[in-house]
């Protein structure tokens, strides 16, 4: 039994880590604020860096430096493994399926997480599906140069998003998505709705109300994509019965052989869900980090002069950014570990839960309690980084600090077991993507709006978002 919430923070068999003192019944609620990231870092500032806080009935842990995030996700990854899942998204059986939202101590979580190590984000597997990125990146140039030769400002935000999406439905599907305005709306809506604070998961009591409609939303846009999905298997195992079918290179493909294979125990219903997780996971994150590093590169000009000399000498006058450059643009690497940092996509990472009660140095975490890992905290705190509030992709030059979860100062696709099985895809395609649109375009902003989209403000949700968007005019240099 815990001590009263706003007194001392004792409890049979030891002390809970300390916290701020919260209101009856909402606890620290109102002290999260509508940047949850910025409000916990500065109560860390008083509190350490493992504090606890009362979330409506809930109890919350934060950890809120590389040491207490390793001992979290990585040290005593078997206790604190287990996702925290929004009750919005437990509808249509997805906290059955879904890989995002299965405990990982379950049996089809390893296994789902097998399958994505070794056979979709292998570097095999991303090396034999290289051509749809590079089409997808060709098509982003085609539509910058157009925009450049029609004189028009484009979203920049929207663009790779829809660059993100149509990847994830081809590498999924070989199939284009802007043909299909069903597919988009739904894609669309859940992000949209999974980025929204929902009252029902600090105080679960509220659940059956559903008191924002989110439940019903997210029921309704989950199972018309599930069925979109389940439309697309059923047409390719029909298009697989033909003696003269020719395979095609996408993950359908390689799942349905798994699922008709002994290897796996893989069911379609696993598939969907899969699918379903992947495009979610996948789009509005890489999309939100690619516009960030053209507002960056926008704000420091000599950066970006960097980078375009560096471009030019190794890419020279092809139009393509490919793969392979890579290893040769220290300077955009160093570029896009500085975006990771400056400007996390999940800068709480994805909440998981206690499984067991546990101990973490002289405190005791409680059985079910909401862990955080506050990265955000640990991208600004000067004890870690010279200058954390300014942006220099340089800090990275002569590190080897990356983004692999093992240096646990730049954690941005999280660590330890549950660490962002997308990681490897995200990482090559965020890279070509920011290397296009620098390598043949200067950008000019709109007039009079300069500052306004410049600005840095963002908004917390699914991925933090630029709140005010970017948009430029692209002129092509050659
Ligand atoms: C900049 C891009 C991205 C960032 C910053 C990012 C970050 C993250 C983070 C922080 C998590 C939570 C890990 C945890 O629970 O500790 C996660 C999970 C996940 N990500 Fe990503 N991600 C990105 C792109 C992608 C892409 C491109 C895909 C797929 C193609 C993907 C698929 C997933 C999936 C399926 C999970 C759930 C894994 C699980 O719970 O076992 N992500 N990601």
């Amino acid at each position: 039994v815990y001590s009263r919430w706003s007194g001392s923070r004792r409890r049979t068999g030891g002390e809970l880590p300390p916290g701020p003192p919260g209101l009856p019944i909402i606890g620290n609620l109102l002290q999260l604020g509508p940047n949850p990231h910025k409000s916990l870092a500065h109560l860390a500032k008083t509190y350490g860096p493992l504090m606890s806080l009362k979330l409506g009935n809930q109890f919350a842990v934060v950890a809120s430096s590389p040491e207490m995030a390793k001992e979290i996700l990585q040290k005593q990854g078997n206790v604190f493994s287990k996702p925290f899942n929004p009750i919005a998204g437990c509808v249509v059986r997805h906290d059955e399926f879904s890989v995002k939202y299965l405990p990982a101590s379950s049996n089809r979580w390893k296994m789902l997480r097998k399958v994505q190590r070794e056979r979709l984000f292998s570097h095999a597997a991303l090396e034999a599906t290289q051509d749809i990125r590079r089409e997808r990146l060709q098509k982003l140039t085609d539509y910058v140069t157009e925009c450049s030769r029609e004189g028009r400002a484009m979203n920049v935000g929207e663009a790779t998003f829809t660059t993100m999406t149509n990847l994830m439905f081809d590498t999924l599907f070989s199939m284009e998505l802007g043909a299909n305005r069903k597919f988009r709306e739904h894609v669309n809506a859940i992000t949209r709705n999974f980025g929204v604070s929902n009252v029902a998961d600090f105080f679960p009591i509220c659940a059956p109300l559903d008191p924002q409609g989110l439940r019903r939303k997210l029921a309704y846009h989950f199972g018309s994509l599930l069925e979109l999905v389940q439309t697309l298997i059923d047409q390719r195992l029909q298009a697989r019965r033909a003696s003269d079918y020719q395979k095609k290179n996408d993950f359908l493909e390689i799942l349905l052989d798994l699922s008709q294979g002994n290897e796996y125990d893989l069911s379609i219903d696993e598939i969907k869900h899969l699918f379903v997780d992947t495009i979610i996971a996948g789009s509005d994150t890489s999309a939100a980090t690619a516009e960030w590093a053209l507002v960056e590169l926008l704000l420091h000009p000599d950066k970006l002069g960097k980078l375009k000399a560096e471009l030019k000498s190794v890419v020279g006058e092809k139009s393509m950014v490919e793969e392979s450059d890579i290893a040769r643009l220290p300077y955009l690497r160093a570029t896009i570990n500085e975006v990771f940092r400056y400007h996390p996509a999940a800068p709480l990472l994805a909440p998981h839960v206690a499984e067991e009660e546990a101990r973490v140095n002289e405190y005791i975490i409680p059985k079910n309690a909401k862990i955080y890992v506050n990265f955000w905290a640990i991208t600004r705190d000067p004890s870690i980084w010279k200058n954390p509030e300014s942006f220099e992709p340089e800090r990275f030059l002569d590190s080897d600090t990356d983004f692999n979860g093992q240096h646990f100062e730049l954690i941005p696709f999280s660590s330890g077991r549950r660490i962002c099985p997308g990681m490897p895809l995200a990482s090559r395609m965020l890279q070509c993507m920011v290397a296009t649109l620098c390598h043949n375009f200067d950008w000019e902003l709109e007039k009079g709006t300069e500052s306004k989209q410049l600005q840095r403000q963002d908004v917390f949700g699914l991925a933090l978002q630029k709140k005010i968007p970017l948009k430029a005019t692209p002129i092509k240099v050659f």
